[in-house]
């Protein structure tokens, strides 16, 4: 359960049972039998998952559990072997991660060594839609690409105002710090216009000064309409900002609740929370998960 801007408690899943594979009543995404090995190892076995449309939910479980191989075959960026999936009532199954975007659902990705000597504006200007280069076409079509250039250079803006990064606009996007890099994955993100965004570790390596400033951008996210998925170890943030939290281990899905459902499972208390809160000790939100365990 979350809060809303006055602070007061709002439970965005009424009616909807704790229970792993539960139904929601409004599912942006609905996954069933997934399935992915690698070898012999079973990396993600999901009998099914439905994600409700508006919320924040988060994925968690321990190193291994499958949390990012479930975010690539969702988002098309690995194959499965089994099983389908269906983002606002259409299938997915077998679309590559360019369609996955352009269908509306995105997923961030850290900034690759080869985008971290662009500038931040070239960072944005790439992750737009419908890319390619002016060489490519013919006179004719040079006009239409110039207003497409134009509309995604002002969407950039809009976004990078939003994310507090246009100071930093034709800075190298390596020159950022470990926070303004994560507001640029999600600035990044957001420039095909997306119904879902898929945040994996978001707070990864960010000083615990931002962290509040992430959170209410990923808060933000969702009171404008997008659904958020994300991946994350740290426990105060799940616990803090979480409509719905889905516990995976060993690849399937063994839990599935509010944060106080979770709290309360004996389960996922001595499988994975006990030693993730003796971990984060501290103030809520104070601390930050470094990535080191990746
Ligand atoms: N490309 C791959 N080839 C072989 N094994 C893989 C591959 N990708 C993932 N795995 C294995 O699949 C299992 C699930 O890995 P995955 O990275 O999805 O877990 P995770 O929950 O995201 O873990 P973490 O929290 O540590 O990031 C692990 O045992 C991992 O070693």
């Amino acid at each position: 359960m979350s809060s809303d801007a006055n602070g007061a408690a709002v439970d965005r899943m009424p009616g909807v049972e704790p229970v792993p594979g539960s139904a929601k009543p409004d599912p942006i995404l609905k996954a069933s039998g997934v399935r992915r090995s690698f070898g012999g190892l079973t990396a993600v076995n999901v009998e099914r998952l439905e994600v409700q449309r508006g919320t924040i939910t988060a994925l968690i479980g321990p190193n291994g559990a499958g949390k990012s191989t479930l975010f690539n075959l969702l988002t098309g960026f690995d194959r499965v072997d089994a099983g389908e999936w269906s983002f606002q009532g259409r299938s997915l199954n077998r679309l590559s991660g360019h369609k996955v975007a352009r269908a509306g659902m995105v997923r961030t990705f850290q900034l690759t060594k080869a985008l971290t000597r662009l500038t931040v504006m070239d960072n944005m200007l790439l992750a737009a839609p419908d890319q390619f280069g002016e060489g490519m076409l013919g006179a004719f079509a040079r006009p239409v690409w110039q207003r497409h250039e134009r509309l995604n250079r002002t969407r950039a803006e809009e976004l990078l105002d939003r994310f507090k990064l246009l100071a930093k606009k034709d800075d190298i996007a390596g020159s950022l710090s470990g926070g303004q890099r994560k507001l640029l994955e999600m600035a990044r993100a957001l420039m095909v216009n997306p119904s879902m965004i898929m945040l994996d570790e978001p707070m990864a390596g960010v000083n615990p000064a931002l962290v509040q400033s992430l959170l209410g951008h990923i808060t933000a996210l969702r009171d404008d309409g997008v659904t958020v998925l994300f991946v994350e170890h740290d426990m105060d943030v799940i616990m803090g900002i979480s409509d719905w939290i889905v516990v995976l281990a060993q690849g399937q899905v063994i839990a599935e609740g509010r944060p106080a459902d979770i709290r309360a499972n004996k389960q996922v208390v001595d499988a994975y929370l006990g030693a993730q809160h003796d971990e984060s000790g501290g103030e809520p939100g104070a601390e930050t998960d470094t990535g080191e365990s990746r």
